[in-house]
């Protein structure tokens, strides 16, 4: 069977605007299959995730081709299936507490009534292939399977081990527990984030996805042209992240901080309006969320000697039952973004949220 085209994806082109960019260091994989070239990098990561907790990736061997192609793909995912097919992938993550299939636009609630503009087909790492996909979809499962096992197993490996390195962890202590002999709520992520009405933008002020941090292990996101990631710097202003081509912007999750005892900490960022140069265009992302598996308990690693430092009884689960990943996941996809009242928090404008018993917090 012949496959189909796919129709070329063009972003917008990279602002000229000159923003305040945050300061992210620059990992270079290309010697990062050996123990000796991973052993290299592990100071620059190290500094890189206590400082920024964001950095960017490159030469992790994917072609510009490559991750073009993957866009292309993520485009095709949104714009070239009809209504009546996706609805019958629509996910279920307020029942399954799990990014499964289509999540529609206006599915969460931002701000003062208004609601989110982004629509998302995820696909679980478990099952890209034996899952059923949308018709159109269908002929490139296999190479949408290649790609994602490559950055699975390639790139996203190779920076847990280094990582694992950077805690005086053994260089294998992580990979195990991501390796998908188990149940995760590791997936890719193909996004497109639609321009909205002024209004909107007003009332939410110019907030497209709210502050928050990952509750994954790491993120992947593949660098893209149209500027609207911002991140919270330890001194609390936002920073936009500029676009690096072919690059990938990685960041830590909350599961990385739980399992370091708070040594590593998950930075915040939220998605806003971009600048006036790209405010017409849409932005389609190409992401990759993993998660350590289900049956994973959250408790600091006290084999490590960085960890033993840590004052743990200042962690997030001290003195209470420390949740599994499943918990905790399944508390915070279920929940977030309803419609529920928040209660104000104190710090950096937060807003604190109780999501089935996990207090969630979103930074505006
Ligand atoms: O679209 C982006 O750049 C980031 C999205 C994000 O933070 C998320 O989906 O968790
Ligand atoms: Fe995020």
């Amino acid at each position: 069977m012949a496959v189909p085209d796919v129709p070329v994806y063009n972003h917008a082109p990279p602002t000229q605007e000159n923003l305040e960019w945050a300061d992210l260091a620059t990992v270079d994989m290309s010697n990062a299959d050996t123990v000796e070239g991973r052993k290299a990098l592990v100071k620059q990561v190290h500094d890189a995730i206590k400082n920024e907790g964001f950095l960017y990736v490159v030469n992790h061997g994917f072609t510009p081709e490559q991750t073009k192609r993957m866009f292309d793909l993520a485009n095709y995912a949104i714009e070239n299936v009809n209504e009546e097919e996706k609805s019958h992938y629509v996910g279920n993550m307020r029942e399954d507490g799990s990014y499964r299939g289509y999540k529609p636009r206006k599915f969460w609630h931002i701000a003062n009534g208004v609601r989110d503009e982004i629509e998302q087909y995820n696909m679980n790492f478990r099952d890209i292939l034996n899952r059923a996909h949308p018709k159109p979809l269908r002929p490139f499962v296999a190479e949408i399977d290649a790609f994602t096992k490559y950055a699975h197993f390639r790139i996203f490996n190779n920076l847990l081990r280094i990582i694992a390195m950077s805690l005086g962890l053994d260089e294998e202590r992580f990979v195990k527990n991501h390796d998908h002999s188990a149940e995760a709520e590791t997936f890719l992520r193909f996004v497109k984030y639609f321009p909205r009405p002024e209004e909107d933008e007003q009332k939410s002020q110019n907030v497209w996805l709210k502050g928050h941090t990952d509750l994954v292990s790491l993120t992947l996101l593949f660098s893209q042209p149209v500027s609207a990631l911002q991140i919270m710097t330890k001194d609390g202003k936002w920073k936009w992240v500029k676009h690096v081509e072919n690059a990938i912007v990685v960041n830590i999750g909350d599961a990385i901080e739980f399992l370091s005892g708070g040594y590593y900490q998950s930075t915040i960022h939220r998605v806003r309006q971009p600048p006036d140069d790209q405010r017409d265009y849409p932005r389609v992302g190409v992401i990759y969320f993993v998660s350590p598996h289900d049956d994973v308990e959250l408790r600091p690693l006290i084999e490590s000697p960085l960890v033993q430092q840590m004052d743990l009884t200042k962690m997030r689960f001290a003195g209470e039952k420390i949740p599994f990943m499943e918990e905790y996941r399944k508390s915070r996809v279920m929940n977030y973004g309803g419609l529920q009242p928040t209660r104000a928090g104190v710090r950096r404008e937060v807003e604190e949220e109780n999501l089935g018993g996990v207090v969630v917090k979103h930074y505006n």
